[in-house]
């Protein structure tokens, strides 16, 4: 929000809105929220700044937020300055040596420490790592013909529980290491997934450029069972880079997450819409209740 559209707002209003959310509030107390930042959810810095408020805030309220961030656009800008252009297969980027080395410097380099930056300048206090630090996430290779891709096979979360003790915010680069040192790409849903079945977090929200998923006419369904997920990626109705986020989402349930949220994180103050209001925002993925 704009300094000046602030100053003249309705305080009364404010006050109103602060009350209203105390249920909400209080059903957050405690919870784990994992949030996956998509590089295509990164705005300007003022979109950072506001991000990274709503991360602060619930930090502030008893959540123990996990940001896990993407970067794709930012990887594919580096590797056209080096004349590397990139192939994805179903949504995941086919990874050769020299561009396994553009994503780590992108990934853990400038953009994990842009988000940390940003958290740190709203007052929190964020520490950026990537899944080789602590030996978060140990993967297997996860398709010969994909190359340095990483699929998270072992979780070592004792470094997110340090964290949380001391009231610390991880920022998550989603970088890997297999079992014989290598480094690896991890597509960033799949990070977020595996990171939030291994919290057995509350919820799982994944921030994308569109408003949720959308079904053969273009709508976004608000509430999805893992049924209707599948059903709709066998007609191909969920597709690209959709495909992770939705498979993210059944894994991360299987593992032991209560929901996932797949939503636009470009709309402002997209997660206290999701967590703080009735309405919500985008789609839900639950089982049938
Ligand atoms: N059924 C669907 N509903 C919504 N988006 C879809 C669907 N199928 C494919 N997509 C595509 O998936 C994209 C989101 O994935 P992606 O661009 O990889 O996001 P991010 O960079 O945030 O991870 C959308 O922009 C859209 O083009
Ligand atoms: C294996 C794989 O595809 N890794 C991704 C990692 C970054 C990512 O997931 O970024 P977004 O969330 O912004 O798409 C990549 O190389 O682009």
């Amino acid at each position: 929000m704009k300094k000046q559209d602030f100053m003249e707002r309705d305080w009364a209003a404010t006050a109103a809105t602060l009350n209203y959310a105390l249920p909400m509030l209080q059903r957050y107390d405690g919870a784990t929220v994992v949030v996956k930042f998509g590089g295509n959810a990164m705005g300007d810095d003022e979109a950072m700044a506001s991000f990274a408020r709503d991360i602060v805030l619930m930090r502030l309220v008893g959540v123990n937020p996990v940001v896990v961030h993407g970067g794709g656009p930012m990887i594919n800008e580096m590797l056209a300055r080096q004349g590397i252009v990139s192939e994805f297969v179903r949504g995941k980027r086919v990874t050769d040596k020299a561009t396994v080395e553009v994503v780590e410097a992108v990934l853990s380099g400038l953009v994990n420490k842009r988000i940390v930056q940003a958290i740190n300048a709203q007052g929190g206090k964020a520490v950026g790592i990537s899944g080789k630090d602590g030996n978060l996430m140990i993967c297997d290779q996860t398709d010969p013909e994909l190359g340095y891709v990483g699929t998270p096979v072992e979780m070592n979360t004792q470094v997110l529980h340090t964290l949380f003790a001391a009231e610390m915010i991880p920022v998550i680069a989603p970088i890997g290491v297999g079992r014989d040192g290598a480094t690896l790409n991890i597509n960033g849903d799949t990070a977020a997934g595996a990171i939030a079945a291994s919290l057995n977090a509350d919820r799982l929200l994944l921030l994308t450029d569109v408003a949720g998923v959308k079904d053969a006419s273009g709508n976004v369904v608000t509430e999805l069972t893992p049924e209707a997920v599948a059903q709709m990626t066998r007609d191909g109705v969920i597709a690209g880079g959709m495909i992770p986020k939705t498979e993210t989402a059944l894994a991360a349930i299987e593992g032991g997450v209560r929901a996932v949220v797949i939503l636009d994180g470009r709309v402002p103050n997209a997660c206290l819409l999701e967590l703080y209001t009735q309405q919500g925002a985008g789609s839900m993925i639950r089982p049938p209740r």
